[in-house]
């Protein structure tokens, strides 16, 4: 049976970053399923600039993505259940605790391990590697 792998994140304004986490997700198994964040369920930094669906567009055009989807409004756990994945990578600096997200997994009978994916570092001095950088950029350059 293929192994499937999941990833999420917000990818608003996609960079380097996010290519680096969403290649390494993808060698972890055979097809890769991306969950992006709902804006109203991004509560922990700003809100992104691009809507739900144009977010899951650039992620799902990707080479290393074979599916993305908008995630659901309440239960981080309901695509989950859908895709029946066998690795959850988490990325490099995502809040999320992988202990309990296993067990979260487990309580509703769900069996899949839950890996830490790597940062990527700067290829070049000036490589920008977070959605957050690039937009203080344009506010720097075009205020
Ligand atoms: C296993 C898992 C499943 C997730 N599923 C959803 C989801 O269904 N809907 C959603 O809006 N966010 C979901 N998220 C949360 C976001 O993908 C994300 O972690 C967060 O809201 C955005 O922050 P980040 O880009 O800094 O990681 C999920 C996260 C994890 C770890
Ligand atoms: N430089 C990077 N190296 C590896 N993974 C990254 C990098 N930047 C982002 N990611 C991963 O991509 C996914 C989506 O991240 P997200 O869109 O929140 O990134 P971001 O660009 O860092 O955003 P922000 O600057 O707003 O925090 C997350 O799992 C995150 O860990």
């Amino acid at each position: 049976m293929t192994a499937r792998v999941v990833a999420q994140g917000t990818f608003d304004l996609l960079h380097p970053g996010h290519v680096h986490y969403l290649e390494e997700a993808a060698a972890m198994g055979e097809a890769l399923h991306v969950i992006v964040a709902r804006r109203d369920n991004v509560t922990h930094k700003e809100s992104p600039v691009l809507s739900n669906r144009q977010r899951r567009d650039m992620v799902a055009a990707l080479d290393a993505v074979d599916d993305a989807r908008v995630g659901h409004p309440t239960d981080i756990f309901a695509p989950i259940e859908e895709i029946e994945p066998d690795v959850i990578a988490l990325g490099y600096d995502q809040h999320h605790d992988a202990d309990a997200i296993e067990a979260a997994l487990r309580e509703r009978g769900l069996d899949c391990d839950v890996r830490r994916a790597s940062a990527r570092d700067p290829a070049y001095e000036d490589e920008l590697l977070s959605t957050g950088a690039i937009i203080d950029r344009i506010l720097a350059e075009r205020a």
